[in-house]
């Protein structure tokens, strides 16, 4: 499927089935409103599936793409660029902390080269090599990437979404790996935002404080150099995002596409989730914010989107963590529409 066609096929919620949701839950046997963002919750997923109730979110797959980026050379984390390939061997063994969490909240991982630089000698299963260059120009210098790169980036992603979705997934969850990658997320969350450069950078890995200024003023430089246009989706992640930044959009836009619910992570998610829906205003419905980010870019991009996350436990690993550690919460509020009984139907007296 090509961007284009992806994005046709995304279309409204379901004003009918989120009414019936809405009519369901005043009628189960609780006080209404007592289960909170649960409720909101199970309502846009029947609005998503066009269905009350709608399916479960099981099972559920995550995918974890991983790229490099040429900021790297701005001296913007304190981490060597070698240690995306190291991590994504790691993935790819089951070993990172994603992985404990998706055996723990029955997910599958798979895990995507979209731009790592140092090719990853592996042949697994739960790898697929679609690296669509061995990482990004640097962004302080020039355009990171292509139109045609950020394209077909995308284009992965929106590839990887239908496969899982072919392949059985209820639910997809959307993990990057990429050593500064926080930079290019925090430019583009100011890009569609118009927040400033200060408001959305935050300490990624853990940078100490003249790290972090340098970072503030090389996303800040990045704006003031390629004034990128936030009606130009594609224009946008060329000039100053990632190649996992793009895939995990077009990720976003093909479950949009299959009206499958899709779990978003942190900071690098959420900046993919604000070009997804400056693609595709309406794919904001198939989204599911897992978690708020310790980065304060996230909590920008989420309150643009007009998203609330599930938990708030001061994460800040990305790989898709805080997003599979929501499945369990996202499923809970679909079963409440599937199991709970009605006050008619137990016996139980209304107030
Ligand atoms: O998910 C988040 O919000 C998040 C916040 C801080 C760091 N990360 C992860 O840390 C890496 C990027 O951090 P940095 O400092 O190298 O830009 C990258 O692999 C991300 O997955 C992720
Ligand atoms: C070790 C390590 C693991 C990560 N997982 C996601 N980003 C990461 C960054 C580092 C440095």
């Amino acid at each position: 499927m090509t961007l284009e066609t992806t994005l046709a096929a995304i279309a409204p919620a379901d004003p009918a089935a989120m009414a019936a949701a809405r009519d369901l839950q005043a009628r189960l046997t609780k006080p209404a409103g007592s289960l909170g963002e649960l409720e909101d919750l199970s309502v846009r997923l029947a609005g998503l599936a066009r269905s009350c109730p709608p399916p479960l979110p099981q099972p559920a797959s995550v995918a974890v793409f991983a790229g490099d980026h040429g900021v790297h050379a701005q001296g913007v984390t304190p981490w060597p660029q070698e240690v995306t390939a190291q991590m994504v061997a790691n993935f790819v063994a089951g070993g990172a902390v994603v992985n404990a969490f998706a055996r723990q909240s029955g997910a599958d991982v798979l895990v995507v080269d979209v731009g790592v630089q140092a090719p990853v000698p592996l042949d697994a299963p739960n790898l697929l090599d679609a690296n669509v260059r061995r990482g990004t120009r640097d962004l302080a210098e020039e355009p990171a990437l292509t139109r045609d790169e950020a394209r077909a980036a995308v284009e992965v992603g929106i590839r990887v979404a239908n496969a899982l979705v072919d392949g059985g997934a209820a639910c997809l969850i959307g993990g990057d790996m990429g050593i500064a990658n926080t930079t290019p997320a925090a430019t583009l969350i100011a890009a569609f935002t118009g927040a400033e450069a200060a408001a959305v950078t935050g300490r990624g890995t853990g940078v100490d404080d003249p790290t972090y200024a340098r970072k503030v003023a090389v996303v800040a430089a990045a704006l003031a150099r390629h004034q990128p246009d936030p009606a130009d989706p594609l224009g946008v992640l060329a000039a100053v995002g990632g190649l996992e930044h793009a895939a995990l959009a077009g990720f976003l836009l093909g479950a949009a596409a299959r009206r499958v619910p899709v779990i978003v992570d942190g900071v690098i998610a959420a900046s993919a989730a604000l070009a997804a829906a400056a693609f595709a205003p309406d794919a904001v419905a198939a989204m599911v914010a897992g978690h708020r980010s310790v980065e304060p870019g996230a909590s920008v991009a989420l309150a643009h989107l007009g998203l609330t996350p599930l938990l708030d436990l001061g994460l800040r690993l990305g790989e898709g963590t805080g997003a599979v550690l929501a499945l369990p919460v996202v499923a809970a509020a679909v079963r409440v529409l599937h199991d709970v009984a009605t006050f008619d139907s137990a016996g139980v007296s209304e107030k």
